[in-house]
């Protein structure tokens, strides 16, 4: 396991971006700048990722980007855009974050590329691959070679596919945009039963997660995150970023967050935490709504179950756990709880009535071999494996 590629210097990485189309130049986006953050958001409101029937389609915010590309050490030169040299229209857009990864027992500084946008009239004209080599090269200009991004395509080697899974919250809903369908022989109102929770939540201790608690709360990560091996390093600033947000949304009213974590203290001593982050799909052409409310299950750990063997007392905990997030998140109106199939998911997932989704995440590490990494589910068969569970400790947005 370890880089591909001969080692390089920066000294031999060219100065200059290569060229592109004469109607098209390379610019640096700067974030810090509303009219620029908005030509983010509009154009990935427009052409970024849609499913496969074309029902949804992401509604990332400014209020998102803020706290998805501008974590603690982020670089302006890895947010690269492509505008049309006469208007001036930002057409193309691709985005790369600092992270410290561990890949099983080693440490790899690399980058997570993530927001690979093509305007839709520009599509298939090889300009992906231009995209990806101009940010590559604007990264190893600061000495860093490794990157770590997920797809839901399937290219060259991924070193781990995870499934998608769904909790539905407001099941009505997903159904009148025709996401859930209603299974032959049961009715409406048994699916509405079916996914029916409880209005509190049950855990004694649990309580919203502050600043503060960062440095228990990142002790407790590092413990559960040991037994992973492809897992996100923090840093206390990285871990306060992530899991309390950016300092823009601290007085915001929770519908408006990005990003919710919850903490379990007993004693004065921090146990378990979760956390959720909250981002919108645009329902397309349906006449009773515009917009689908998503949880996406980000972080979490617990110090149930580290001396006992077997996953029972994890299982019971874990479940009691997002058991919990499911109810905060129905009481904050969200639709739908997504998880995938990483972490210690597959402990929980069917208890929960997670359903199993019929669409896969890819990771891939780019210059960097590393043997395959479990994503919970059999290779097979692609059902969850709650027995060999899963390698992949960390989430990407
Ligand atoms: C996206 C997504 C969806 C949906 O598409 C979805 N849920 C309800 C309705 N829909 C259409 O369901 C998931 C379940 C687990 C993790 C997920 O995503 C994990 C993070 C993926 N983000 C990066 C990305 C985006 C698009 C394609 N590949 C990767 C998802």
């Amino acid at each position: 396991e370890g880089p591909i590629d001969s080692v390089k210097t920066p000294a031999d990485i060219p100065d200059e971006p290569s060229p592109l189309l004469n109607d098209f130049e390379w610019v640096t986006i700067d974030l810090d700048r509303m009219d620029e953050m908005k030509q983010v958001e509009s154009l990935l409101y427009e052409h970024y990722v849609e499913d496969q029937d074309a029902t949804f389609r992401f509604a990332y915010s400014s209020r998102f980007f803020e706290w998805a590309l501008k974590p603690p050490g982020w670089r302006r030169e890895y947010h690269v855009g492509v505008r049309v040299k006469s208007t001036g229209k930002l057409v193309a857009f691709i985005s790369g974050i600092p992270s410290l990864l561990r890949v099983r027992e080693n440490k790899v500084p690399s980058v997570e590329i993530n927001f690979l946008c093509i305007h839709k009239k520009l599509r298939s004209k090889r300009l992906a691959p231009v995209l990806i080599k101009e940010i590559t090269r604007r990264v190893n200009k600061n000495d860093v070679w490794q990157a770590l991004y997920t797809s839901g395509a399937v290219l060259p080697t991924p070193v781990s596919t995870c499934r998608y899974t769904h909790r539905p919250l407001n099941w009505e809903k997903l159904y009148e945009v025709g996401f859930s369908s209603l299974p032959a022989g049961v009715t409406k109102s048994q699916m509405i039963a079916k996914y029916a929770l409880p209005s509190s939540t049950k855990t004694s201790g649990l309580r919203k997660m502050v600043p503060e608690d960062a440095d228990q709360v990142l002790e407790l990560y590092n413990r559960f995150q040991a037994k992973y091996d492809l897992v996100q390093e923090f840093t206390k600033d990285e871990l306060v970023h992530w899991l309390c947000g950016p300092d823009t949304q601290r007085d915001l009213e929770d519908r408006e967050k990005v990003i919710m974590s919850y903490v379990v203290e007993q004693n004065g001593k921090i146990t378990d935490f979760f956390s959720f982050y909250l981002l919108p799909f645009t329902v397309l052409n349906n006449s009773k709504y515009d917009r689908l409310n998503v949880a996406y299950l980000f972080y979490y750990a617990t110090d149930a179950g580290f001396d006992s063997r077997d996953d029972a007392v994890l299982a019971k905990r874990l479940s009691s756990l997002i058991g919990d997030a499911l109810v905060v998140t129905k009481n904050l109106k969200i639709d739908v709880f997504n998880a995938l199939t990483s972490q210690d998911n597959t402990l929980f997932l069917k208890d929960l009535k997670f359903g199993n989704g019929d669409a896969f995440l890819n990771f891939y590490l780019f210059n960097y071999k590393a043997f395959p990494v479990r994503g919970g589910i059999d290779p097979e068969t692609k059902e969850l494996d709650p027995v060999h569970k899963s390698g992949v400790g960390v989430v990407m947005l």
